[in-house]
């Protein structure tokens, strides 16, 4: 397709009268329209023309929707598919875009819904078939792609296979579920996503679902009329409406209640929302990325996570390795993650020493990346040549009660309202904050709702702050089980 030339589309339909709708809703829409009532019919046009767009019910009178699917993609075509599936038939859209499809229109087909649909996917057709400028990257990762794709340091096999995935996966509409332990970079991966897909120009809005408290939840996903709660002054958008025509990234989605998983389910199969004190439901076009460090297999068999919603957000599952298993890529990250710091604190970037790479290459780093970063912050705070912690963040004994992270040196950890400066302020405070709530765990026996009343948090805030922390699930360090830990 020439940038310019309007989308061509063969519609396969067997009911003559649905074909018809399709057909003039999109001619009227300015795109070229081709028809087929069978999946014999509709070979036979694929095999004589090329088309930027299929559009094919499931079931056909000769066979099914997906044996077209799955022919043009053993053929290696480039047409995007857009599958029709009945209504309710979770099963068929969630195949169609693990087949590849771009996306899928549930029956009754809504004609808006229809247009946006494919006018997303015209757009990629476009960006596809759009001459590269010299210089400029592949269309599967346009510019900030690529940059954003760069940004995920690491030349490691299965870094460089995910960086594979991600740009193959990025160019439908199917959700993603990014899977990795704590501290790996899964917003990283995230933006990389939205970065290489045709959303790129439209906003990502990244949502941290363990920092909201459940009072709020519906308000921030979903929007507010005003006058709908108290202190409600005005009408205000929610998550997805501010993601419209972008991607929404539901981060630690596995902590969110029970009750808001249904709605946003329902908001997922929907493609719509009601705001609160709305009458009406209002059509949102997203992309939904999310993320865990839990197994979410294991939360659905325990009840604590919605099998369909399961279902619906893992469609494609992308795993992020953890450190361990790709040591050779911690020396490059090691310089990008100083040249950053450098950059925040506008100074040279620290060279890393043999001895300091040396100490890293054997430290565990159960908190990954996140953990690497704010060894080489204190690292840059203390000086090369000052010994790294022994043990992990998160496996540090904290009975000594004091941060794995914290600055050592007096100058490096001053009290509060001293005279002397942090050399890092958010290491700094992250320490303090990481002493005050081990020590409040361990006053309340390990409790977290009761150390959370203690400090005046709510449970939810709690436990987002223990993950950010990396504080182990008992504050004597051994393997407890969790009181708090219900949904
Ligand atoms: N491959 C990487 N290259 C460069 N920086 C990275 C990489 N992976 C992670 N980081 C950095 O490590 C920090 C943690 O990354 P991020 O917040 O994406 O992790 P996460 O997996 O979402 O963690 P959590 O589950 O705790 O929220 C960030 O500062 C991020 O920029």
């Amino acid at each position: 397709m020439s940038p310019s030339a309007p989308a061509s589309i063969l519609v396969v339909d067997d009911e003559p009268d649905l074909r018809t709708l399709y057909e003039l809703t999109l001619l009227r829409a300015g795109w070229r329209v081709q028809t087929a009532g069978s999946v014999g019919e509709a070979r036979e046009h694929l095999a004589a023309n090329r088309y930027d767009i299929l559009i094919t019910d499931m079931r056909l009178p000769d066979g099914l929707g997906m044996q077209l699917l799955q022919e043009l993609r053993a053929q290696q075509r480039s047409e995007r598919c857009i599958v029709i599936t009945a209504y309710g038939s979770a099963e068929n859209a969630v195949e169609a875009l693990r087949n590849g499809a771009f996306d899928y229109l549930t029956k009754p087909v809504d004609l808006k819904q229809l247009r946006t649909v494919v006018a997303s996917a015209a757009q990629g057709a476009a960006d596809q078939a759009a001459p590269a400028r010299p210089g400029a990257a592949s269309a599967a990762a346009p510019g900030d792609g690529q940059a954003a794709l760069a940004r995920l340091v690491g030349d490691s096999a299965p870094m460089r296979l995910l960086k594979q995935q991600i740009a193959k996966v990025a160019l439908s509409m199917a959700p993603v579920l990014v899977h990795g332990e704590s501290g790996t970079g899964k917003e990283l991966v995230a933006r990389a996503l939205h970065a290489c897909s045709q959303r790129a120009q439209g906003p990502l809005i990244a949502v941290n679902c363990s920092a909201i408290p459940e009072s709020l939840l519906d308000a921030e996903f979903f929007g507010a009329r005003k006058g709908s709660y108290t202190g409600a002054t005005h009408d205000r958008d929610g998550f997805f409406q501010a993601a419209r025509g972008g991607t929404l990234f539901l981060d630690e989605v596995a902590e969110l209640p029970l009750a808001m998983q249904s709605k946003l389910l329902r908001a997922i199969q929907e493609r719509s929302v009601r705001p609160l004190g709305a009458t009406q439901e209002e059509a949102v076009d997203v992309r939904i990325l999310s993320a865990t460090h839990r197994d979410l297999a294991r939360e659905v068999r325990e009840g604590r996570f919605r099998q369909d919603l399961f279902y619906r957000l893992n469609v494609i599952e992308l795993r992020l390795p953890p450190l361990r298993e790709r040591r050779e890529d911690l020396p490059a990250l090691c310089h990008a993650l100083l040249a950053r710091i450098a950059q925040e604190a506008h100074c040279e970037p620290m060279v890393l020493g043999e001895s300091l790479l040396a100490q890293l290459m054997r430290h565990p780093l159960t908190g990954n990346v996140r953990e690497l970063e704010n060894l080489l912050q204190r690292a840059v705070a203390l000086g090369d040549g000052a010994p790294l912690p022994t043990h992990s963040v998160d496996t540090a004994p904290p009975a000594a009660a004091e941060p794995a992270i914290a600055p050592a040196a007096p100058a490096a950890a001053p009290e509060p309202g001293g005279s002397a400066a942090p050399h890092d302020l958010q290491t700094w405070l992250d320490a303090q904050e990481r002493t005050i709530l081990l020590r409040a765990l361990q006053a309340c026996g390990n409790d977290r709702t009761a150390a959370a009343a203690r400090l005046g948090i709510s449970a939810r805030q709690m436990r987002y702050r223990i993950e950010r922390l990396n504080i182990p699930h008992t504050a004597d360090g051994t393997d407890g089980s969790h009181s708090d830990d219900t949904h």
